[in-house]
């Protein structure tokens, strides 16, 4: 793990986040503070519509705080979006139908500018950092969802951002293939010394993923828990089966639906985390 904010992890300082629609106002985020060292993995868990993509699209420069401080590397979203410093690979990362996946790979490096050659060999190397080698001249409708998820971040690592900002990467696809990509994506991390910051709706994804996990509460959004996951980043498969990691879950359900959730009668209402 890396050392302290000092060195330029993400800062989120008491960020508020108000949308103004026409008549229609939501406060969705109050009060939101959280430091993941560089080299740090966080992810940010709660009921939907408590803000979690608010906050990951604060750090991404696509919106700004209506109050506090975001900061990316010790700069601004903005400053650190002109920098490339960081990449947000999302569910829905779009692969342009007509381009073959190293045509895709490359586009992040094309929109910036880089020549030809140049943007080839980063998109050749991120193509065999995420295990697609063979698979450059296809087009993306002939490769499967954890395929072309695989193809995204490997255009987003194109970029060697220090930070990777994901919005529940992995979301769409099936529990087997989604587990394989957690511990490839911590290869990645590993041989990229990047610091994540995922959002996830999966609390075992969050363990497995994670030095930190940040708890939200709904409405309006606020960092109620952190549970540090004392793993080391020397992670395998085994992990699971290890007792502290059945702990980690019970107290990240507990801090999520409270104390009643492990032993909930079906007649007890549905937690507020599975309304959508
Ligand atoms: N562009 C926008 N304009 C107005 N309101 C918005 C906008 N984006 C989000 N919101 C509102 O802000 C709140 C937080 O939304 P956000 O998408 O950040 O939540 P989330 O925790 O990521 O949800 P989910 O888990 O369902 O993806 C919600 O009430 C949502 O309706």
């Amino acid at each position: 793990m890396g050392s302290s904010s000092r060195s330029g992890g993400l800062t989120i300082r008491d960020v508020g986040m108000v949308y103004r629609r026409r008549d229609q106002v939501t406060t969705a985020l109050t009060g939101c503070t959280l430091d993941i060292p560089e080299g740090g993995w966080a992810s940010l868990i709660g009921a939907s519509g408590c803000g979690k993509s608010t906050l990951l699209r604060i750090l991404a420069d696509i919106v700004k705080p209506t109050s506090g401080v975001a900061l990316v590397g010790g700069v601004s979203p903005a400053e650190a979006r002109s920098a490339r410093t960081f990449a947000l690979v999302s569910q829905q990362s779009t692969m342009l139908p007509w381009r073959k996946i190293l045509a895709n790979v490359e586009l992040g490096l094309e929109v910036a500018g880089v020549d030809k050659a140049a943007r080839r060999r980063s998109a050749e190397e991120a193509i065999e950092l995420v295990g697609l080698k063979g698979f450059e001249q296809a087009f993306p409708s002939e490769l499967s969802g954890g395929m072309r998820q695989r193809a995204a971040i490997a255009r987003a690592l194109t970029l060697k951002p220090r930070f990777l900002l994901m919005d529940e990467p992995f979301g769409a696809l099936d529990e087997i293939t989604r587990e394989k990509l957690n511990f490839e994506l911590l290869r990645i991390l590993k041989e990229t010394s990047a610091t994540l910051l995922l959002v996830t709706h999966s609390i075992s994804e969050a363990i497995i993923l994670s030095d930190t996990v940040a708890v939200m509460s709904p409405r309006p959004g606020r960092i109620s828990h952190r549970v540090e996951i004392g793993f080391g980043h020397d992670r395998t498969n085994a992990m699971r089966d290890d007792p502290a990691f059945g702990a980690y879950e019970a107290e990240l359900r507990h801090a999520l639906h409270g104390p009643a959730s492990s032993a909930r009668p079906a007649s007890h209402p549905i937690p507020a985390f599975a309304i959508h």
